[in-house]
């Protein structure tokens, strides 16, 4: 199976502390995982690893099987889409752009257009802006979205870029349950495509795990609790250690709800 990102004996130390200990995991083409973790317990950290922003101490981080170092990390960042609570960062550069301009400048991988936009650009962007439900919108001004169209602006800006791996960190925090509902069936429906791009999915909410994930990894004090195929990891026992709570699992409609008892 073709691999995409492998972390293999990988270990973070920050001021004496271990925050990341011994994490392996590997992510196949054809997979989409979802990463869960309580506050504080490594998830950033782990995910930083991929465009490089955070080194391991030790171990190996390989990502479409380039080893850091050996390759233009700038190449391997390019085919990487992010949708992340960090490109809010950037919201006072966003909030002034049109949301037509945005997922254009996700061919670039800029905030902002700096290069020459091709007739195919603008067609391409346009076919993905009516996938994700917002042409009616495409003219307005990011900062003038309400945050749901935002995340789906986002969302789209992603796949511009045609990425073979999308890092999608809490897209849904903050939304209300019917924006979020909006955000997952986008994302669904485009899953669902030949051309699927396979994802990693960070957040804290069970419910948000779609059928379409495959494999989730339970993340614990910087440690990998346990990782596997959804329905082996998704065990009362499982959850309710790395919650430390008594929490108990309904499936409906193959999605995963969380009663704590
Ligand atoms: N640069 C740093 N220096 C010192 N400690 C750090 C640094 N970066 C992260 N940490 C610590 O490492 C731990 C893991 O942080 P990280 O942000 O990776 O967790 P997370 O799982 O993403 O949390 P959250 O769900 O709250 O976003 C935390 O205890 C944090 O305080």
């Amino acid at each position: 199976m073709e691999e995409i990102l492998h972390y293999e004996n990988v270990t973070f130390k920050r001021n004496g502390r271990e925050i990341l200990k011994g994490i392996d995991w590997r992510i196949n083409k054809g997979e989409n995982w979802v990463l869960l973790g309580l506050n504080g317990s490594g998830k950033s950290t782990l995910l930083g690893m991929i465009p490089a922003y955070i080194f391991p101490t030790s171990g190996e981080v390989r990502v479409f099987r380039h080893k850091f170092g050996n390759y233009s990390w700038k190449k391997i960042k390019n085919r990487v889409g992010f949708v992340s609570s960090t490109l809010n960062n950037f919201s006072s550069t966003l909030n002034g752009e049109k949301l037509e301009d945005i997922v254009i400048s996700g061919k670039f991988s800029s905030i902002g257009i700096y290069d020459e936009v091709t007739d195919e650009d603008r067609e391409k962007a346009d076919k993905i802006i009516e996938d994700f439900r917002i042409s009616y919108i495409k003219n307005n001004r990011f900062g003038t979205l309400s945050q749901g169209e935002q995340r789906r602006t986002l969302l789209a800006r992603a796949f511009m870029n045609e990425p073979d791996l999308l890092i999608l960190d809490e897209p849904c925090s903050g939304l209300d349950v019917t924006s979020r509902e909006y955000f997952l069936k986008v994302l669904e429906e485009n899953s669902k495509n030949d051309n699927a791009i396979p994802f990693i999915y960070v957040t804290h909410q069970i419910e948000e795990i779609m059928p379409s994930v495959t494999h989730v990894a339970l993340l614990h004090d910087g440690k990998i609790l346990a990782k596997g195929l959804k329905k082996d990891i998704l065990t009362d026992k499982l959850l309710s250690q790395m919650f430390g709570l008594d929490v108990k699992i309904v499936w409906e409609n193959e999605r995963p709800w969380l009663i704590v008892r």
